[in-house]
């Protein structure tokens, strides 16, 4: 008796959450009956489309944005869950101007098992105070300190290149620009010299790659997405394996960098690294604890380098296929700067206005973070349209940077459209590669000194060609825009 009365219990409870589903799946179809989308089967959504393999979503996604140019957004079912991609610049800054709807979408809790909450994934006042102290490790005289340490890793990948030059040995160019600003993050956030420019098969370069592929494909997914189920299965297994390596090596390093920290004198000491900045704020906030020091680490470890590393790779390859650019781009390094050898200061970055034209069009047309997800706050309505609390958002960059109101042949590679600045600012939020607003990106400074300093180093001593064209490459957008498969570049030494 009692069995059977449980049972009706459990069928119940499913048949009222059945019915919850469904009830919620009328009514958001209802409100979004507004929004344009491509015929969908019922509760399926646009499943069939997703099904396609990773390397035609992108394509897809441009596809529809250019299908639905005069809608401000279009809407992607993922089985009953209706998704507003927004491809318009005049709509996002709902997002970018308030302090609401800064909440990101659930995809980023698979981030958690590694970042925890850090700055990417926190929210709220965690996120607030967060931000507020590590906004002084981005300070402009900080940044100049690690000068030293990007000019020093760029010559290691020049004189990189030359040797696998002399091996004959051919340069992927995606795997060269990850270890190089891999090296980089790694010393101005440690204060360790990783060395995975000289030796790739470190363990912690290895599980930096693997757990970075592994979560890639979890998003890709839905099946992976419950914790429960992904923890059994063999990727879940190795994600697991990957993460102790990774978060054992930055522990280890703060628990020895806290041990020293008291002796060290950080005006004189040359190598200073971002974790100092949050030691020194242990020592006079009690409250902030190892656990947050590490997961803060963690993401500028996870944050500082892939992003970098594509913007790096794209670089090259429009280099690779824009000879004219790139002489041009010659030039100005060769008159604007005297001393080839000498390091690269800020000074000296300064004078190179078409090497920053170069990086920001080739952030327009890749942008290393394709996407950006959100989750609406509360009740609103943005572009006509009836928005409720938690309703999922992705902001598609690829689609704003290419929307030809805003930039004139927007398929064309011309950094000469950053000369005019007017040309750029028509709209605030036309050209958003770091997003904007209050969660906009904390490292962008950082980022495109490297890419700076990198990128004149190479550009100098080679002359740089692809055989394979950029149209013929297979883009893969996840957490950051990447290639599936291996892209080589050929290096000719200028002398
Ligand atoms: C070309 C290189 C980079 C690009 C294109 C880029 C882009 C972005 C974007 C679009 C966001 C917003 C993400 C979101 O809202 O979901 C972001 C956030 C962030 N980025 Fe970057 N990033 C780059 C390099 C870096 C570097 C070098 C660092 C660290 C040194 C860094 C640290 C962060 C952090 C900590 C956040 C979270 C900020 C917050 O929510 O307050 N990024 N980045």
């Amino acid at each position: 008796m009692l069995a059977s009365q449980i049972l009706f219990i459990l069928i119940l409870i499913i048949f009222l959450k059945f019915i919850k589903i469904i009830l919620k799946y009328i009514g958001d179809f209802r409100r979004k009956k507004d929004i344009k989308h491509l015929p969908i089967v019922p509760f399926v959504g646009h499943k069939f489309h997703l099904t396609k393999k990773r390397t035609e979503l992108y394509d897809f996604f441009l596809e529809l944005s250019k299908r639905f140019k005069n809608e401000p957004f279009w809407c992607l079912w993922i089985g009953t869950l209706p998704v507003a991609i927004v491809h318009h610049c005049d709509i996002v800054d709902a997002f970018f101007t308030s302090s609401q709807h800064t909440k990101k979408s659930w995809q980023y809790n698979l981030v958690h098992p590694w970042l925890g909450t850090g700055l990417l994934t926190s929210e709220a006042e965690k996120w607030y105070s967060r931000r507020r102290l590590l906004t002084k490790a981005y300070h402009f005289e900080i940044l100049e300190k690690f000068n030293e340490i990007m000019n020093e890793h760029a010559e290691l990948l020049v004189q990189k290149f030359e040797n696998l030059l002399k091996d004959k040995t051919k340069i992927e160019i995606f795997k060269e620009s990850k270890l190089c600003t891999l090296d980089v993050i790694c010393e101005t956030a440690m204060g360790v010299n990783l060395e995975s420019q000289k030796s790739a098969n470190l363990e912690y370069v290895s599980c930096v790659d693997r757990a970075s592929k592994l979560l890639n494909d979890r998003f890709n997914a839905p099946w992976y997405w419950s914790d429960f189920v992904y923890y059994k299965t063999e990727p879940g297994k190795e994600f697991k394996k990957c993460l102790n390596v990774l978060h054992k090596f930055t522990k280890d390093i703060i628990l020895k960098r806290d041990t020293e920290f008291d002796d060290l004198n950080l005006e004189s000491k040359k190598k200073f690294a971002f974790l100092d900045i949050l030691l020194m704020a242990k020592r006079s906030d009690s409250a902030l604890t190892f656990q947050d020091i590490q997961e803060e680490v963690d993401t500028f470890m996870f944050e500082g380098h892939d992003t970098t590393a594509s913007g790096l790779a794209w670089t090259i390859l429009l280099l690779a296929e824009n000879q004219k650019v790139q002489q041009k781009l010659y030039q100005e390094i060769e008159q604007e700067l005297e001393q080839s050898n000498k390091q690269l200061t800020s000074s000296d970055l300064r004078k190179l206005k078409y090497l920053d034209c170069v990086i920001k069009e080739s952030m327009r047309l890749y942008p290393p973070v394709p996407y950006i997800g959100r989750t609406i706050t509360e009740d609103c309505v943005i572009g006509n349209h009836k928005f409720k609390k938690n309703d999922p958002v992705i902001i598609a960059v690829c689609s704003i940077h290419r929307d030809e109101r805003f930039f004139a042949k927007p398929e064309k590679f011309d950094p000469d459209r950053f000369l005019n600045e007017s040309e750029i600012n028509k709209h605030p939020y036309c050209y958003i590669p770091f997003s904007a607003g209050r969660r906009n990106c904390i490292g962008q400074k950082f980022a495109m000194m490297e890419l700076k300093i990198i990128l004149t180093s190479v550009v100098r001593r080679f002359k740089i060609r692809s055989s394979k064209k950029l149209d013929d490459i297979v883009k893969v957008a996840e957490l950051t825009l990447h290639t599936i498969d291996d892209v080589y570049v050929d290096l000719e030494p200028r002398f």
